[in-house]
């Protein structure tokens, strides 16, 4: 009785649920969609790209030590995906097809167009949760609908993960050798420009390196991370997002090495344990509001802000050339390792859809552009948090001053001086804000006063309020 795991956005052996029950099941085949045009449609990055065929060729070593051959074909979008595998289920005999749970809307049509389709043929679909801890339905407020503030679905986790905990799984047992040949992970895709070597460096493809990074951090950072965190010259978070984004690592391997250092409630666990919950509750929120992926406000009431059309603003933004040494270097940042540190991705978020009030969709797309960790949930929860039109809003009156963020969390400048090296030889006063003289040639003045653009931006969230 053969079967079929489907992989998507879990791209490991270990510990991957529809992996274990396709081999617990019978002879299995793996099988990788190669869909261009709809990662277009995604705006994925070329980096992210790169690195899922990157991973993807690690995972079909491992998957051959395991005797499960990899096929791989070719859809230019998911419209295609029902017909192929129907043809493929029936060609290699397959009787059922297991995939771990997705959450967008494109995925979630996805899957419900090739489920009716293959139980027309009469194969079945098995899905599994994997991505997540919990599964979206499974978390409920009193009144029965979904969480929409952090700090209450944050207690329900604990509560819901002190009576029982998930497992994590292991690498299965290897099945005897098909007589199917797999076929080799294209190296890049056209379309998707291969990203430099330095790039590559930063981020080692397969489980391997994804389980040295976590049992490093685990081991030597953790217990400093509530501290070292907010600090982008320090190397104070996992770096662990990729890996999490395309499944190369899943939260219950976090969770349980997290576990072999004591509880993942205690003060030295707890800070980085929450941001594992934030990853989880986006994914909960775009499960229960499929809206938010397709481009719309959580708070409803929002699109009614009147947003400034500035493309000369946006490109400088984009570009890391607005003039506030911070923003522009972690613009550049960006563009360089196709990641970004959190406390800089709200500031430069909150610069945009405030300072600048510029929709944050731009702001979103342009990450997902360059993001090598880009993922739909916590890129839109981040933005729609730093916007203050999604859930768990920050009150529309809180603005970060960038100098402000930029004397407080890197105040030597190590982290301005690593990616503006023209600023460099400015002192570590001077260079959160070189004006006049000491600006250098060819680093632009601010492009927006600050004071100024803050009481634009509460005027356009006052009047919203009074409106509504
Ligand atoms: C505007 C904006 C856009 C963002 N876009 C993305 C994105 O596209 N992909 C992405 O993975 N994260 C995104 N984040 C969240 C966060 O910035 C990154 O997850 C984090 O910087 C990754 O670095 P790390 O792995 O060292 O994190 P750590 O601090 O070590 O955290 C561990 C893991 O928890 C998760 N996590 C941490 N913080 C958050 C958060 N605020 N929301 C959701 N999950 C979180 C990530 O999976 C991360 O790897 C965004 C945040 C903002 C404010």
């Amino acid at each position: 009785m053969r079967q079929l795991i489907w992989l998507r956005s879990d791209l490991r052996v270990r510990d991957n649920r529809a992996l274990g029950a396709a081999m617990g099941a019978g002879p299995t085949l793996a099988l990788y969609l190669l869909s261009p045009a709809q990662w277009r449609t995604h705006d994925d990055a070329p980096c992210k790209v790169d690195f899922r065929l990157r991973n993807l060729a690690e995972l079909s070593h491992g998957l051959a030590s395991l005797g499960v051959p990899l096929l791989i074909r070719r859809v230019d979008t998911w419209d295609e995906a029902p017909a192929l595998l129907t043809r493929l289920c029936h060609e290699q005999n397959i009787v059922r097809v297991h995939v771990n749970d997705e959450y967008g809307v494109h995925e979630s049509r996805r899957d419900a167009a090739v489920e009716r389709a293959l139980q027309a043929q009469g194969v079945g679909l098995q899905r599994h949760l994997d991505q997540l801890l919990l599964a979206p339905d499974s978390l409920r407020t009193r009144s029965g609908g979904s969480f929409r503030l952090f700090a209450q679905f944050r207690r329900a986790c604990h509560w819901r993960l002190a009576v029982s905990l998930p497992a994590v799984g292991g690498l299965p047992m290897a099945q005897p050798p098909l007589n199917v040949v797999g076929n080799a992970v294209p190296a890049a895709l056209e379309g998707f420009a291969t990203p430099p070597e330095s790039l590559r460096r930063l981020w080692p493809a397969g489980e391997i390196a994804a389980q040295r990074r976590l049992h490093e951090f685990v081991e030597n950072r953790l217990a400093a991370y509530a501290e070292a965190r907010d600090f982008p010259a320090e190397p104070g978070t996992s770096r662990l997002s990729p890996y999490l984004a395309a499944g190369v690592l899943s939260p219950r391997q976090c969770l349980h090495a997290v576990l072999r250092t004591g509880g993942f409630d205690r003060p030295e666990a707890s800070a980085w344990f929450d941001e594992l919950l934030w990853r989880e509750f986006y994914k909960h929120i775009l499960a229960g509001h499929p809206r938010v992926s397709m481009g719309r406000a959580l708070r409803t009431e929002t699109e009614a802000l009147p947003w400034r059309d500035a493309p000369q603003e946006l490109a400088a933004w984009q570009q890391g050339r607005t003039g506030f040494p911070l923003i522009d270097a972690a613009m550049r940042q960006l563009l360089a390792t196709g990641w970004m540190h959190n406390r800089l991705r709200m500031v430069v978020a909150m610069f945009l859809s405030k300072n600048l009030l510029i929709d944050w969709r731009h702001g979103e797309r342009w990450f997902m552009h360059h993001l090598i960790d880009g993922d739909l949930a916590a890129n839109n929860g981040g933005w729609q948090w730093c916007a203050s039109t999604g859930t768990d809003a920050v009150p529309y009156f809180r603005l970060f001053n960038p100098l402000a963020q930029s004397r407080r969390f890197d105040p030597e400048g190590r982290f301005i001086r690593q990616w503006l090296p023209e600023l460099a030889s400015l002192d570590n006063r001077d260079i959160h804000a070189p004006a006049g003289a000491l600006r250098p040639a060819g680093y632009p003045p601010p492009i927006v006063d600050l004071p100024s653009s803050r009481e634009r931006a509460l005027a356009a969230f006052k009047a919203l309020r009074r409106r509504g």
